[in-house]
């Protein structure tokens, strides 16, 4: 809703109240439509001030109404009311105006923003636009090129930022209602005709036409499918092409369109799976609301590698003092120079002064005695990290929080090694650690809810969107990626290459196809992984026992590279060829190709044509039917926590919401029963056999996604 009162005699007074942002929420625009008409019926009120309370303008329009039928006044001719009013209206921007509250700030006649404050139009990463008229105020207001910024990246700015572009008036550091109520005074009576952002005409650079093809093309390659951020282009064009008017006719076909995608569906619910997995449970019944976290003021990162390196960085750059302990001298200087070097460029990029002097070296493991929480990044090898443990156990203080930045080893067994398991967690970053936002905060049977409280405030401190999971192997990213990378292998077998999977996967709008992503983190990664399960049988060419492991199909195609030297972008040759190691320019490769035929021929295995169809089922069905495989055994509390994995640690595709979103976009049933075809065809292909859980929430009519971890509570119930 809205408060209406009159203050310092002549100022009609608009108070937005929807906590926890004020979002414009049916009753809000009600509140202001009603507040409005009451200002400039009141011959008393001279001008009118809209502001927020709890020192917030307002979050926008409110997503949860998005999905369902919109009552209430609707936006738009709100908006036009307050600008086409009589009396001056002003805008008291204190902490954010996003979204539809931006909108509504450029519908009045005037804008005071809080120094503190930040404005934005953030709607295109909701898969939508700003539709409220915001895409053809805003390049009326600020110009072309900084509108086509703002609103095609969504980025918020600062109060500084917004005078400078003219998007504001004027910035205050006292209270910033009352600066703006005198304001409301001093400009009361004065003609408006000026003020209405709707009447200017939208400057344009020179080259607009050159300006809007360069835009549209750095859209497009970045976009990776989504068709918001092109919308957002299409819409700033009507607006420097076109009369208001027909601008904004064109803002709504563009808006309709965006509005009844799934795109916008899928952004909507990531939007609110963000928040989700802030909400932690572990299978004990401990939870986000009732485990507090422990402060931790000093840590210390074992191990200087490329992990340690980043992860020590973003420790550093959140403010945290850090002991950085590698034991091998070259590699510690390596490491010292490299870290600095980072700190420097991240602290030019963010103009403030380098936290060289929070870190601490030391080759010895004894200096983290005194720290309240440790992060093991030594190399991934289970002997190593436990004989680490062991010593971590023994050198720090009673109290310290021992955590492992293993990627899918079992946690259970390092925690074994220690006095204290209970404060044992996994912290699984993902190279490279001090830019990648995922972490996988991973739980043991041992592990306290203090533990894993303080891993995953300790994660929200330094910049990470953190999951808790539960311990098992590959925990939840890697265990779905093993499925995924498997079934990209026998598509190979059976006669695809690597370039048409990739192009499937990168058509989908995956940053990078599973091939190009393997030569770029190392063949040799997986190869050691393999080989210490058993699974590699070097030398290996002929013979049914080739292809068949541990008693389900097996595809010894990565091993036979890394048996040829063949690791990837490092070594210049891989999946594909690069034109010297280190390169990243990936190129097909007419060695691999014959290699291929060679390798089908020994096995009398006949290439078949594969289409687009089979490879993005098999390799995203199979990654799915994992992901339920996981929400079954309890290893994620809700899809959410999946969804939110793959996309901040996978490089997934946002506008499809996430691998569990996206199951539902296609179908529940459908996913089954391309499964069960693809399980029929190659039985010995354990992960395409369709999990129970999937099975259930079929055989229950495929409830939306919000309601799955009620099925998902009885199924584990019955288990
Ligand atoms: C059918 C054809 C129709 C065609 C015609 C179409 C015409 C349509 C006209 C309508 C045009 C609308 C145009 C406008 C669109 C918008 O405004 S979209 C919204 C834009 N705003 C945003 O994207 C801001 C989103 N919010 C945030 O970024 C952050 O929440 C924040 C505001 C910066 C605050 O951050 P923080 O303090 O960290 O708190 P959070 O935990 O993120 O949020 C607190 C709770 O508030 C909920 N929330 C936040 N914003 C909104 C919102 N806009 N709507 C609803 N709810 C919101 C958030 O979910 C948190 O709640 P919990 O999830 O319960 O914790």
């Amino acid at each position: 809703m809205a408060q209406y009162t009159r203050v310092s005699g002549s100022v009609g007074l608009i108070t937005l109240q929807s906590p926890p942002v004020n979002a414009l929420s049916a009753a809000v625009r009600q509140g202001i439509v009603d507040s409005m008409q009451r200002a400039l019926s009141e011959p008393e009120v001279k001008s009118v001030v809209i502001c927020g309370q709890n020192g917030i303008f307002s979050g926008g329009a409110d997503i949860k109404e998005f999905g369902g039928q919109m009552s209430g006044p609707p936006l738009i001719p709100m908006i036009h009311a307050i600008e086409a009013a009589s009396k001056p209206v002003v805008a008291a921007i204190e902490g954010i105006a996003l979204g539809g509250g931006l909108e509504l700030a450029l519908g009045c006649h005037y804008r005071i923003a809080h120094s503190k404050a930040r404005v934005g139009l953030p709607e295109v990463t909701l898969g939508l636009l700003p539709g409220a008229g915001g895409s053809q105020r805003l390049p009326r207001l600020i110009g072309v090129p900084a509108a086509l910024d703002l609103i095609t990246t969504g980025r918020y700015v600062t109060a500084a930022e917004a005078l400078k572009f003219g998007l504001v008036d004027q910035i205050t550091d006292h209270n910033t209602v009352n600066v703006a109520v005198k304001f409301a005074q001093r400009v009361a009576g004065q003609p408006l005709d000026a003020r209405r952002i709707s009447t200017y005409p939208c400057l344009c650079p020179p080259d607009v036409d050159v300006l809007f093809e360069e835009v549209m093309q750095r859209v497009r390659r970045t976009a990776r499918g989504a068709i918001a951020p092109i919308a957002c282009v299409q819409a700033v064009r009507a607006a420097a092409t076109l009369p208001y008017n027909q601008g904004m006719e064109r803002e709504r076909e563009l808006m309709a369109t965006l509005f009844t995608s799934g795109q916008t569906r899928a952004l909507q619910y990531f939007f609110f799976a963000q928040r989700a997995v802030g909400r932690w449970s572990m299978p004990s019944g401990a939870r986000w609301d009732t485990s507090k976290p422990r402060p931790v003021h000093k840590a210390a990162v074992i191990g200087l590698g490329t992990m340690g390196r980043g992860i020590t960085v973003a420790l550093a750059q959140a403010g945290f003092s850090v002991v950085a302990v590698e034991t091998q001298e070259k590699q510690l200087m390596e490491a010292k120079q490299a870290i600095s070097g980072m700190l420097e460029r991240g602290a030019k990029r963010r103009g403030v002064a380098p936290a060289l002097d929070k870190i601490n070296y030391g080759c010895n493991i004894q200096s983290v005695a005194d720290v309240d929480l440790v992060i093991e990044a030594v190399f991934e090898d289970m002997a190593l990290k436990k004989k680490v443990f062991q010593q971590l156990s023994a050198v720090c203080k009673a109290g310290t929080f021992l955590c492992s930045n293993t990627s899918g080893l079992d946690i259970d067994q390092l925690a074994c090694q220690t006095r204290n398991p209970e404060l044992v967690v996994g912290m699984h970053f993902f190279a490279p650690a001090h830019v990648m936002k995922l972490l996988e905060v991973v739980y043991g049977p041992k592990s306290s809810p203090l533990a894993v409280a303080t891993a995953m405030q300790l994660g929200k401190k330094i910049g990470k969107v953190s999951v808790a999971v539960g311990n098992c192997r590959g925990f939840v990213g890697n265990r779905m990626l093993k499925p995924y990378l498997e079934q990209a292998l026998f598509l190979l077998e059976e006669g695809a290459t690597p370039e048409f999977v990739d192009q499937v996967l990168e058509e989908f709008g995956f940053a990078m196809g599973v091939f190009r992503m393997s030569d770029l983190s190392g063949l040799d990664v997986g190869w050691k992984v393999r080989m210490a399960d058993g699974l590699v049988v070097p030398n290996s060419t002929t013979g049914q026992a080739t292809r068949l492991r541990q008693g389900r199909r097996y595809s010894p195609l990565g091993d036979l590279l890394c048996e040829q030297g063949r690791f990837g972008q490092k070594t210049g040759r891989g999946w594909y060829q690069y034109n010297k190691p280190g390169s990243q320019v990936a190129k097909p490769d007419p060695w691999l190709h014959s290699f291929l035929d060679e390798y089908r021929a020994r096995h009398t295995l006949v290439a078949r044509r594969i289409d687009h169809q089979e490879v993005l089922e098999r390799c995203l069905y199979s990654m799915i039917n994992e992901g339920f495989r996981i929400l079954e055994d309890g290893i994620a509390a809700g899809p959410e926590d999946i969804d939110i994995i793959y996309v901040f640690g996978y490089s997934w595709p946002r506008h499809r919401g996430g691998p569990m979103f996206y199951a539902t976009t296609v179908g529940l049933n459908k996913v089954l029963e391309r499964l069960e075809h693809y399980h029929q065809a190659h039985p010995d292909v354990p992960s395409l056999q369709p999990c129970d859980l999937l099975r259930k929430l079929v055989a229950s009519g495929s409830p939306p996604i919000q309601k799955w971890r009620e099925v998902i509570k009885k199924v584990r119930s019955q288990l």
